[in-house]
């Protein structure tokens, strides 16, 4: 139960014990009443007596009575017939209850009596569980109550508070004090927050009034909101993370993250993938580097009916022949030296009841292309070694930037793969024949990276007219580069032309490489391959197009960035495998 609901508890419980005929006094060990009923006021007036002199008179009788038990007391005004009881607090006697009415008048029924000793001790245990710190107080500010959570949580003991003022708490923890304060100008519930010992606290105050609409008891709910507070600035964290990675993810790996599509080509082609998605047709998508052949495949799994089921990226042109048999079909333990014991599965089994994308199929060498072939026709796979084939559902992708048809026509692609590959064909053109989708890429980029980085660029309208000239060789990819430069290096929220670093702008027209100093032959090469690959990274992201750069193997690219750990912190997705 929490404190808001004790509160109503206590208010009920309040208005229960004043419906009582019989007069109700709850005194402190120390000889204070710290609570009485409306019935005990009209006692009081009744008799003639102050509370002091009723207080007194009655005490005098508990000791008489060992604590517990019935007596008469004899005032002024009357012969007063009491019942005592013993009033206790996580197990410990705090004082005494009295249910008192005049003699001769109208008795308590016993069963009053137990009633009243059942909602008191309701009243207990309800304020011992509760969680928040309470403190209840009298119309004067006289702490008559405080609970087990005050002294746990707040360090607050109930012997130093009860029956003092307010004040107390006033003095040494004032978001109290600022609470009764306020409740005193204005008798209505109240809400003030503040810290005490580095604890963030939610303090609330709610009056509880006698039958005459006077100010009777003031309850006090005390939460330590710090662990709420800690719990909500992590889940806040934790929301702004994953917003981020799902970002990341859309964009990197294109999991079903937004293709801006505003030319009527880029139009079409989207029509077309959501169309293709639901058919298990193979697909073809060809297009220059950068132009989003891998958004679009990615858009095709994830609205496919396979989406939930695994998608496998090779890329054709990262496998050596010699390992391309094993890499696709697998082998069994020890089918050959260097195999591993336990054998391996290939990508065409892992793919199995999923999606494999065959990501630069360009690439594959005749003789692999046969084995794929063999694969496509069969729709079965024999690992090496292996006494059988077995059988496999996989649905094929296709993708390259070359042109099959011409490599066909040369001899260096077969023809009866090409026509396996090219059931259905997307060819995605280059940016500067769609440019309207410069302006919303420019937009989609300056967002993503904006949210990234945290920063807040915008781009002035002579930049977007700018890039909008621009031809982008390089396509999509390269645009996507020149926006991210743009936000990360210039100091300047408002972006202009200036801020454009684009390819062969600001380059040293000197030598490529220059020597600074002497260094050890090995380590020269070593740094320079190294810069080499980080440069050749941060520009072209594709180990193919890195490789046609630096004019060395694909193999050879792949080999060495795992070598120098280059691009290891983002996965390449053009390296699927
Ligand atoms: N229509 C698009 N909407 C949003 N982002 C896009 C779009 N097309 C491409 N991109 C982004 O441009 C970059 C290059 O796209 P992608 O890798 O799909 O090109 P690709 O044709 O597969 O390249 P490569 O042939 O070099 O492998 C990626 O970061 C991608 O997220």
């Amino acid at each position: 139960m929490n404190g808001e609901a004790a509160f109503r508890r206590y208010a009920d419980f309040d208005a229960i014990l004043n419906s009582i005929y019989c007069a109700i006094f709850i005194v402190h060990t120390d000889g204070r009443a710290v609570y009485r009923n409306g019935a005990a006021d009209e006692l009081k007036a009744e008799l003639g007596v102050t509370e002091d002199e009723l207080i007194g008179a009655l005490e005098a009788q508990i000791d008489v009575v060992h604590g517990q038990g019935r007596f008469a007391v004899a005032v002024e005004g009357g012969m007063i017939i009491c019942h005592l009881l013993p009033w206790t607090q996580a197990g410990q006697r705090q004082g005494s209850i009295i249910v008192a009415h005049i003699s001769g008048k109208e008795r308590c029924s016993a069963q009053e009596l137990d009633n009243v000793i059942d909602v008191l001790e309701e009243i207990d245990a309800i304020l011992e569980v509760v969680a928040d710190g309470i403190v209840v107080a009298d119309k004067n500010g006289v702490i008559i109550r405080v609970n087990k959570a005050l002294e746990t949580t707040f360090g607050i003991k109930r012997r130093d508070v009860l029956g003092r003022s307010m004040e107390i708490l006033d003095r040494e923890h004032s978001v109290c004090g600022e609470l009764v304060r306020k409740m005193n100008e204005d008798p209505k519930r109240i809400v003030v927050s503040g810290t005490y010992k580095q604890k963030e606290l939610l303090c609330t105050g709610a009056p509880i009034f006698d039958r005459q609409h006077r100010l009777k008891t003031i309850v006090i709910s005390i939460q330590d909101m710090s662990a709420l507070n800690t719990l909500r600035k992590k889940l806040e964290e934790q929301r702004l993370y994953t917003k981020s990675y799902m970002r990341e993810i859309s964009l990197f790996n294109g999991s079903g993250g937004p293709i801006v599509a505003h030319s009527p080509a880029m139009k079409k082609i989207l029509h077309l993938v959501h169309v293709v998605a639901d058919v298990e047709s193979v697909v073809l998508i060809t297009g220059e580097s950068g132009t989003g052949k891998e958004v679009v495949v990615n858009e095709i799994y994830h609205t496919s009916r396979r989406k939930d089921k695994p998608f496998i990226k090779i890329n054709c042109g990262a496998i050596p022949d010699t390992l391309f048999e094993s890499e696709l079909f697998g082998y069994e333990s020890g089918a050959f030296t260097g195999a591993r014991r336990q054998g391996k599965v290939g990508f065409f089994e892992l793919a199995n009841k999923g999606t494999l994308l065959l990501d630069e199929v360009g690439e594959l060498s005749l003789a692999a292309q046969v084995k794929l072939l063999r694969v496509i026709q069969e729709k079965e796979v024999q690992r090496i070694g292996a006494a059988k084939p077995v059988k496999v559902d996989v649905r094929l992708i296709a993708a390259t930037n070359k042109d099959l048809w011409s490599m066909v026509c040369q001899g260096t692609f077969r023809q009866d793969l090409y026509y396996r590959l090219n059931v259905i064909h997307i060819h995605i053109p280059p940016l500067r024949e769609r440019r309207e989708d410069i302006i919303p890429l420019v937009n989609y980029f300056l967002k993503y990276f904006n949210e990234k980085y945290g920063k807040e660029k915008e781009i002035s309208p002579e930049l977007y007219r700018f890039l909008m000239r621009q031809d982008w060789p390089g396509n999509i990819r390269e645009l996507e580069n020149a926006v991210e430069t743009m936000i990360v290096l210039p100091s300047e929220n408002k972006l202009t032309p200036s801020h454009f670093v684009g390819k062969g702008t600001g380059e040293d027209s000197g030598a490529a490489v220059k020597v600074q100093r002497l260094v050890p032959w090995k380590r020269a090469v070593e740094e320079m391959e190294k810069e080499l690959l980080m440069q050749a990274y941060r520009e072209y992201r594709s180990t193919r197009a890195m490789a046609k750069a630096l004019e060395i193997d694909q193999s050879t690219v792949v080999r060495k960035m795992k070598k120098w750990g280059v691009g290891s912190h983002e996965k390449d997705k053009n390296d699927a495998i």
